[in-house]
């Protein structure tokens, strides 16, 4: 069958990350005003889902994941007080975030809550998972960096995952590293052992520049959720670009309820002016993929360039050889300064 044969049809639940994701590309800074004005930009164009808070999730405001220029709180009853349509969903790290956290968020207005771990430690989600679905959220299991484990791990966790309750599983791309061979073997994996009510995602990043083919992938192989960034703009080389991809859904008589001529002048309009510098794959953001590297290390490494003159490239490398992975952002600065002392840049 062809890819078109595969999906034409299907019905695909698309869901905005600029306002979350594009936090780490703007150091989480977005003003509260500019969440406003992109957001209702999104609701009116139809997307039914938007998320919003700091870039690391409930919580993230803080010195390891650089401070927010506004509470979650803020962010989400602004947004969730002006959308019509859209529900308005929350990245929740456990860990990161606290149980009260999630509940602030539900107070003010989240309808989804996507609970998120490393893609090897569903464990920690279950008390998360089970508050958010007593909350009556939209509960979604978030299996980060799985092109670190295989398939059959990667189905042991979201099997734990939906034993706790999670409606929704994500296969999620965090270092925009996999190829669409790599989608269709976990999607696929996922969709052939969870039940059938259990919805698949997918979460791409767009540092090998495989944003749009590797969503394909994701619902040929039975994925009704896709995630990207008007204007792609996410961590690292940014997300899969939303109104690019709904075009293609377009193209593809995949159904996503968009109106795509309005999401594109959202991304135009509203998104791009706001970017300080809009993500693309340049040598940085492009090793993050290559080398399999947590896209939200990007501005770390960058930072670290700046300070010891330590390359940011060789910095992203080194990381992905000691399999740093989320949450071990502090990580980032103990290696720059090792790299950087057994180089001389740095007095011993
Ligand atoms: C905290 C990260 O930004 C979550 C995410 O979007 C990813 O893993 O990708
Ligand atoms: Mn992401």
């Amino acid at each position: 069958m062809t890819l078109e044969e595969q999906v034409r049809g299907k019905k695909v639940k698309l869901h905005d990350m600029c306002l979350r994701d594009g936090m780490h590309s703007m150091r989480h800074q977005i003003s509260v005003e500019q969440m406003i004005d992109i957001s209702t930009g999104l609701d009116a164009a139809g997307v039914p889902f938007m998320q919003v808070t700091h870039g690391d999730g409930l919580g993230g405001s803080s010195l390891n994941y650089g401070r927010g220029k506004h509470t979650d709180q803020e962010y989400i009853s602004a947004v969730a007080s002006r959308v019509k349509n859209a529900v308005v969903s929350v990245l929740h790290v456990p860990g990161i975030g606290t149980l009260d956290e999630l509940r602030m968020a539900a107070d003010n207005g989240a309808g989804c809550v996507h609970v998120a771990s490393h893609c090897t430690e569903a464990d920690v989600t279950e008390q998360h998972i089970g508050l958010g679905r007593k909350l009556g959220m939209d509960t979604v299991g978030f299996l980060m960096m799985a092109h670190m484990t295989t398939p059959e791990a990667l189905v042991e966790q979201a099997l734990l995952m939906e034993g706790y309750g999670a409606t929704t599983v994500y296969c999620v791309d965090s270092a925009g590293y996999m190829l669409p061979d790599d989608v269709t073997a976990r999607v696929g994996a996922l969709r052939s052992v969870l039940q059938a009510e259990t919805e698949i995602g997918f979460h791409g990043h767009h540092n090998l520049g495989m944003g749009i083919a590797n969503s394909l992938a994701a619902i040929a192989s039975g994925a009704t959720r896709v995630d990207g960034s008007a204007a792609g703009f996410g961590a690292g080389a940014g997300n899969t670009p939303l109104e690019v991809f709904a075009a293609v859904c377009d193209r593809l008589g995949i159904e996503t309820g968009i109106d795509t001529f309005k999401l594109m002048d959202v991304a135009e309009e509203r998104v791009l002016p706001m970017m300080a510098k809009p993500p693309r794959a340049d040598r940085d953001a492009l090793t993050l993929g290559y080398a399999g590297v947590y896209s939200t290390f990007l501005y770390f490494a960058k930072d670290a360039e700046r300070k010891y003159g330590l390359p940011a490239r060789e910095l992203l490398v080194e990381l992905g050889r000691l399999k740093m992975i989320g949450g071990q952002e502090d990580m980032i600065e103990d290696t720059a300064l090792t790299m950087a002392r057994a180089r001389g840049l740095l007095p011993a």
